[in-house]
Order: structure tokens, then sequence, then C-alpha cells
């Protein structure tokens, strides 16, 4: 039965500022690499046929760390001349996953308040208004996309290059974002509005589905305890 697991990238430097960053392309820290690696340990049960990751390094970065002890090695598909010139030719190169970067899997684009302190944009702007703009469904940030904006481009990439990779019969590993998965979560789970306020998913902890008859069905999110199908909300 095919896996899919979704994963928000271990925490970023950014994170750890408490800074608003939307696609601003900040790598890990020391703490989020750590949360990469115990990802990839706690997935290392499953064999995974292609990862789909953003545009952006944190969440490339925590596919590639995750994956490093896997015993088989992540390739990024360029495209372009890179493409031409990465090319795999020997038999020997052939055990390895091919790594789909892709813009439509970027976090929320944050507009004006990218580089913001969140506490203080919380002093200046209010409690519950910056709660809206983080976690509401259809109140975007000003200048930026809403989760309504994001989950536009999120879920087709979702219906048109994920879940025919499922079809395949593939295990497929996607890393990204808090609200970027956010929407496709709430796209797989069928979320209403109210939910989705309530709903944010830990950074680095791989969040487990089962894919059969054409449904996703959760298995919940992977710790070193087993699966925790709540989701919190
Ligand atoms: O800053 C961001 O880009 C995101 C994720 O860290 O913020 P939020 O906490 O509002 O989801």
């Amino acid at each position: 039965m095919p896996v899919l697991v979704l994963l928000r990238h271990g925490e970023s430097l950014w994170n750890k500022l408490n800074l608003f960053t939307g696609w601003v392309d900040v790598p890990l820290s020391e703490k989020g690499i750590k949360e990469a690696l115990k990802a990839g340990e706690l997935l290392r049960g499953l064999r995974f046929d292609v990862i789909f990751t953003s545009e952006l390094v944190r969440a490339i970065q925590t596919a590639m760390l995750a994956m490093a002890e896997s015993g088989r090695v992540p390739v990024i598909l360029h495209e372009g001349r890179m493409g031409e010139w990465g090319r795999i030719h020997g038999e020997d190169g052939k055990d390895f996953i091919p790594v789909i970067k892709s813009w439509h899997l970027n976090e929320r684009y944050y507009g004006e308040l990218q580089g913001w302190n969140k506490d203080r944009a919380r002093e200046v702007f209010g409690e519950e208004r910056v709660y809206l703009w983080r976690r509401s469904y259809d109140i975007a940030p000003p200048g930026g996309e809403s989760l309504k904006d994001t989950a536009e481009r999120t879920v087709p990439f979702f219906r048109e290059r994920i879940l025919p990779a499922l079809e395949e019969g593939k295990n497929v590993l996607v890393s990204a974002h808090g609200n970027s998965l956010r929407s496709v979560v709430m796209h797989i789970e069928g979320l209403t509005k109210e939910e989705i306020l309530r709903f944010n998913i830990p950074t680095g902890v791989p969040l487990v589905y089962d894919y059969a008859n054409g449904e996703l069905v959760r298995r919940g999110y992977l710790t070193e305890k087993g699966y925790d199908k709540d989701l919190g909300i």
C-alpha cells in the first residue's frame, strides 16, 4: 500500500529568531538540522520512490538530511543545462530517489510581514489581527497570501503531481512548510474553516497517510513512541 508522508521542515534560523519568513530563503538552525536527521531516523523503515519539496532551502535541506542515512541517495532533478549535465548514466547510479522541487509547495507568501518579529507584530497590529493573518482561512496578511490563496497553488499541484505518483503505487515524501502543508492537510482531511484555525504542524514530525482504494487514510504523526493519530484540533 503506497504511503504519503508530509514533513514540515526543521526549525529555520528565522523560526529561531521568531521572524515572519514566507518566501525569504533561510537555512535550518542547528536544532532544525537535528530535527531533520531525527525525522529520517523515524522514517528509515519506509522506502520512498519520489520526493517533492518546495523551492526553499529549508525544505530541501530537511528532505536531504532526512534521507542521508536511508541507504539511498536523493538526487534533485534540475531543468535546463543543470539537468542535461547532471544526468545519471552508469548502472551503479540506479538506486537514487528523484527529488522534484516546485514553488507550488513554497510557504505562504507573507507579504509585508516578511522580516517582522512575530511578538512585535502582535504589539503593533494587535493579538487578534495577527492570529487571523497567521491561522485563518481567508484573511490575507498585508500584500501576502491567505491560506485560501496558498491552497490555490498547492492543491492543484497535489492533485496533478502527488496523487498520480501515489496512484502509480509510489511511496511519496513531501517536504514543505507550516502553511503550505496546512492547506494540503485541509484538502485531504476536508477540514472546515474553523478547524483549520486551530491546526498547526510541528517542525520535523512526519505526518503519515496510507493510500488505499483512491483514499488517503491518516496513520498519524510518527514519533519515537509510534503513531499519534490526533491532529490536535
Ligand atoms: O513565518 C512563516 O513563514 C510561518 C512559518 O514559520 O509563520 P507562521 O508561524 O505564521 O505559520
